[in-house]
């Protein structure tokens, strides 16, 4: 993959330690992403996934590095790049149909009233809530309140998308209807999406590469996964494709074992050639070279 839409440019997180000096969440962070591609990041708890995503959002800055998304690099927030939150924070006041018109008018300011309606309306149906334009938040469930915010996410086409554990709050069932629905839209609309997820079953199915996240303090992108199952998976039977254990049992051992001892066991680890690794029949393969991730050269020339 040498379309780097996303380009994330050794970009590191730190802040003022309670007993002085710093404290670095994440270091020397470098990561690509394809046009339509979607990623998943997973890692234990305070290695800094959220931190990534904001950033990658523009609500927080690096303390060093640089993110570049389709040739710019980012300053601030931007209606390129939408972000879903696993609580919903939809405006209480408005209906469904308001919510979504609200986001699409802030977009496109000299769009009519009809137009912004109708727009927003073909991003209710994509969601699945035709129906249900004319009910405030109060009267929806969970899972249709997360709908709500996707439908709000895509209404204004974003760049990219970001999610923060979208579906961690609802119902295993709701959460398996969702997932569904996203993968669904993403593939049929070729959606860029950066996700960060704590469900490993959920990466398997959605994402077309999981990053893995050592542990803070000092985290670092230590690989990615290559999920080999086809396009065409389906959530259900999953577990039945050839590939499903040796997957999740990678994915799984590093999170149970080897995010912890990376620090110590790997000791020429380049942030920069990060080994892709493609697990299946037999032991994991290496996808082999290492993909470097390079500055962007027309914005290096301008820092
Ligand atoms: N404003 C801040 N000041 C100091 N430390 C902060 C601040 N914001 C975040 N941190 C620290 O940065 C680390 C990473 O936080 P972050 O929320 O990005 O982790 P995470 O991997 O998303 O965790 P989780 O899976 O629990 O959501 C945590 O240790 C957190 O305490």
């Amino acid at each position: 993959m040498t379309d780097k839409f996303i380009s994330i440019e050794g970009i590191a997180r730190r802040y003022p330690a309670a007993s002085g000096g710093t404290t670095t969440v994440f270091e020397n962070l470098w990561l690509a992403m394809a046009r339509g591609e979607f990623g998943c990041i997973i890692g234990h708890s305070g290695c800094g996934k959220t931190t990534v995503l904001n950033i990658l959002a523009g609500l927080d800055e690096p303390s060093e590095g640089t993110v570049i998304v389709d040739g710019e690099a980012i300053e601030g927030t931007s209606l390129d790049r939408a972000v879903i939150f696993q609580s919903h924070a939809l405006l209480p006041w408005r209906t469904v149909l308001g919510n979504v018109a609200y986001a699409v008018s802030s977009k496109w300011r000299r769009w009519d009233r009809a137009r912004v309606r109708a727009h927003a309306q073909k991003f209710i149906d994509l969601v699945g809530l035709t129906g249900a334009e004319h009910k405030h938040p109060s009267e929806l469930s969970g899972g249709m309140k997360q709908r709500v915010g996707i439908a709000r996410a895509l209404s204004i086409t974003p760049k990219i998308m970001l999610m923060d554990e979208p579906f961690s709050a609802l119902d295993a069932l709701t959460r398996g209807t969702l997932q569904d629905e996203v993968r669904r839209i993403c593939l049929e609309t070729g959606q860029t999406t950066f996700m960060i997820t704590h469900d490993v079953d959920e990466a398997i199915f959605l994402a077309d590469r999981i990053f893995l996240m050592t542990n803070g303090p000092g985290a670092v992108l230590a690989e990615i996964v290559e999920n080999p199952l086809p396009k065409d998976r389906g959530r259900i039977d999953l577990h039945r494709h050839p590939y499903y254990y040796a997957l999740r049992n990678h994915i799984v051992d590093f999170l149970v074992s080897r995010s912890k001892s990376f620090a110590t066991e790997v000791i020429h680890h380049d942030p920069r050639r990060v080994p892709t690794v493609r697990p299946g029949v037999g032991e994991p393969t290496i996808v082999a070279p290492p993909r470097v991730v390079e500055p962007n050269p027309a914005q290096s020339a301008a820092r």
